[in-house]
């Protein structure tokens, strides 16, 4: 006996996402087996754990599996689970909403993009249970949960609406069942009725699954003629308990999208053994491309935890630094009990000891990449670079190793990146320290005029732009013992031989604009802390320092974004003694020191010097009338 057929609307995002789906953006259908088998197994691993961890859920675990259904004549497929099972408003929740962050934004992505990259968006998402609707125009969804009597239909033609309905009898677990799509194989839709196919795809995608994926299968008898047999088709060996050489690429690439929800292949496999005193196994991957989350606040972390092959959790952040968020994988750790909670490993002395060593292979692992394969350690740069980088701040441990293979911008080079190394190699002799600025953009710094005087001189100058740099950089006093110095801090001194034997000339010209100097310094003391001439400069007029020990203004930008209330600091004003502006006024300051239009050109100096390095202006309406008043004077 049924009750009442109650029908829902999907969620708006959901409701999208299935449109996607319908019109089948992906273009490989044949993933919608792996999603349904890969949600069975979850099921499977949820019910095992929790009649681990709630004694009183009576539940038979004796022979947990995944069994495929065909109806040839009906065209139909089922996918059945004897797992864990839904409740009503499970069903409600879990099936009719997409409860990630970031959906929408996603969404919106999607819409805009290409065909080809609307798909490698959608692989953002894990393309889950709603990708049945690629192969099927009707899904069925019996479910009851374990330790419940009633049990729950849902169904959905993939439109707008889907029905609920209570039901009386059902067996525990999920069976889903896909009333398939005419075959289609132009379109890669293929029989999906067939066994040979559906053998070929548990083969190919799910082998691994460490429950038995089981299938009625049709043998040859002994005697001739046909029998029905049933057949576990899934080999379901742990993956990361099997030795390296005896797994393929490709089974390492299909656990990897199982566990990571990513569609591509991961950029690099890591397989880690410990034995001894604490014992544990780790498959742990480097994807190859950043999730579009990766810096949002509540991004995935962790990997899978297994303890003796038995799933415990999903995202166990314990087991990996901050700065390592995107590696994806499992440990399987043999002495830990399976009622651990997330509180417990995070002050648990073994797990930080198994977060130190998955670090340190993870950091090797980059390391050998940079040595043996610079396109793939550039791609991972690329990608997770600005993330790695964290670590140099929070790992004190292992900062010198992330230095080494950190790559960076440089002037050297309008396109590769270089590591400090390298860096340090072409480094003349007169060259004492690795010069940096930090900025918004690679343009924006390499038309700053801090720059000039380095370009002059052939110094080469690395260009940090990402915002993680702005931190870094002052906990990181020297690399292979050269120091690390900002070209926009402090006083440059090149010192080069030239430069010391102009020495006697830069303190007569001190002593000529001194005058103007500590004018000017008065004059903007609301803005800068000093008015002093620069040895930086070779064809701007101006420029702006911050003291050697001082936050940059983006560094200041960057605590305020934070909430942190800073007072600003006031900066430097540095002067080009050769350029005529600087001469200029400095004549027309011993001529007639108290005209207003003096203040005005010295306001201007500070506006334009503040605008060549990116900066904002505070009051921009001010200094653009400034300005056309005296360009108007000159016409
Ligand atoms: N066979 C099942 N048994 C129990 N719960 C299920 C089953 N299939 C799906 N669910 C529930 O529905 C949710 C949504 O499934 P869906 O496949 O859409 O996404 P997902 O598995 O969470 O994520 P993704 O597919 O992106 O990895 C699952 O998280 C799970 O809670």
């Amino acid at each position: 006996m049924s009750e009442q057929v109650e029908t829902f609307e999907f969620q708006a995002e959901a409701q999208q996402l299935l449109q996607l789906m319908v019109h089948s953006i992906y273009s490989n259908k044949d993933v919608f087996l792996r999603e349904l088998i890969s949600n069975a197994s979850d099921a499977l691993d949820k019910l095992r754990l929790e009649s681990f961890t709630d004694k009183d859920l009576q539940v038979d675990t004796s022979d947990l599996h995944i069994e495929i259904e065909v109806d040839r004549e009906q065209r139909s497929l089922t996918v059945r689970d004897n797992g864990i099972g839904m409740s009503r408003s499970e069903v409600v929740q879990l099936i009719g909403t997409i409860a990630k962050s970031g959906t929408a934004e996603l969404l919106a992505k999607v819409r805009e993009a290409q065909e080809s990259n609307a798909a490698e968006l959608i692989g953002q998402f894990g393309v889950g249970f709603y990708s049945s609707f690629m192969v099927a125009d009707r899904v069925s969804l019996l479910t009851r949960r374990a330790g419940e009597d009633e049990a729950t239909r849902w169904e959905s033609d993939g439109s707008g609406t889907y029905t609920v309905e209570t039901v009386q009898e059902a067996p525990q677990g999920t069976a889903v069942t896909l009333w398939l799509k005419p075959e289609e194989a132009e379109d890669n839709l293929f029989d999906y009725a067939s066994e040979a196919k559906i053998r070929e795809l548990v083969q190919r995608y799910s082998d691994f699954i460490t429950w038995p994926v089981r299938m009625e299968v049709e043998r040859t008898a002994a005697e001739g003629g046909t029998e029905r047999q049933v057949e576990t088709l899934n080999s379901m060996k742990a993956l990361w308990a099997r030795s390296k050489d005896e797994v393929s690429d490709e089974e390492y690439a299909e656990f990897y999208k199982r566990v990571s929800r990513d569609w591509q292949d991961p950029l690099q496999t890591i397989a880690v053994q410990a034995e001894g005193t604490f014992e544990y196994q780790g498959l742990l991957f480097l994807p190859a491309h950043a999730p579009a989350d990766l810096f949002a606040e509540d991004h995935r972390q962790g990997v899978q935890l297994y303890v003796k092959r038995v799933f415990v959790m999903d995202d166990c952040e314990a087991l990996v630094p901050t700065y390592l968020r995107f590696v994806r994988g499992v440990v399987d750790a043999q002495d830990l009990s399976l009622n651990v909670s997330r509180e417990i490993l995070q002050q648990d002395r073994q797990i930080t000891l198994m977060r130190r060593r998955l670090t340190k292979k993870v950091l090797s692992t980059i390391k050998n990449l940079m040595a043996e394969d610079t396109e793939r350690y550039t791609t991972f740069w690329r990608e997770f670079g600005a993330a790695l980088k964290e670590g140099i701040l929070s790992d004190p441990d292992n900062r010198d190793t992330i230095l080494e293979i950190a790559s960076f911008a440089s002037t050297h080079d309008a396109e590769q990146l270089t590591t400090l190394q390298q860096y340090v190699e072409r480094m003349g002799e007169d060259q004492r320290d690795i010069y940096y600025m930090t900025g918004s953009s690679r343009s924006v710094i390499e038309s700053s005029p801090h720059i000039e005087a380095f370009r002059a001189k052939g110094y080469e100058v690395l260009l940090l732009t990402d915002p993680i740099d702005e931190v870094w950089v002052d906990s990181v006093p020297e690399f292979d013992g050269k120091p690390l110095r900002s070209i926009a801090k402090g006083e440059v001194d090149l010192d080069s031989e030239e430069d010391k034997a102009a020495e006697p000339e830069r303190e007569q010209r001190q002593e000529e604009f001194s005058e103007l100097l500590s004018w000017m310094t008065t004059l903007l003391g609301e803005q800068v802390k000093e008015v002093r001439l620069s040895s930086r400069l070779t064809t701007s007029p101006a420029c702006l320092v911050s003291g050697a020990d001082e936050m940059t203004p983006t560094m200041e930008k960057l605590y305020r974004a934070m909430g942190q209330d800073l007072p600003s600091t006031k900066r430097i004003l540095e002067l080009n003694p050769d350029h005529p502006l600087v001469t200029g006024l400095r004549k027309a300051h011993d001529e007639r020191a108290d005209s207003p239009e003096l203040a005005e050109t010295v306001e201007l100096l500070h506006g334009t010097a503040l605008l060549a390095e990116g900066g904002e202006l505070s009051d921009p309406a001010r200094f653009t009338r400034l300005l056309s008043d005296h360009l108007a004077r000159d016409l």
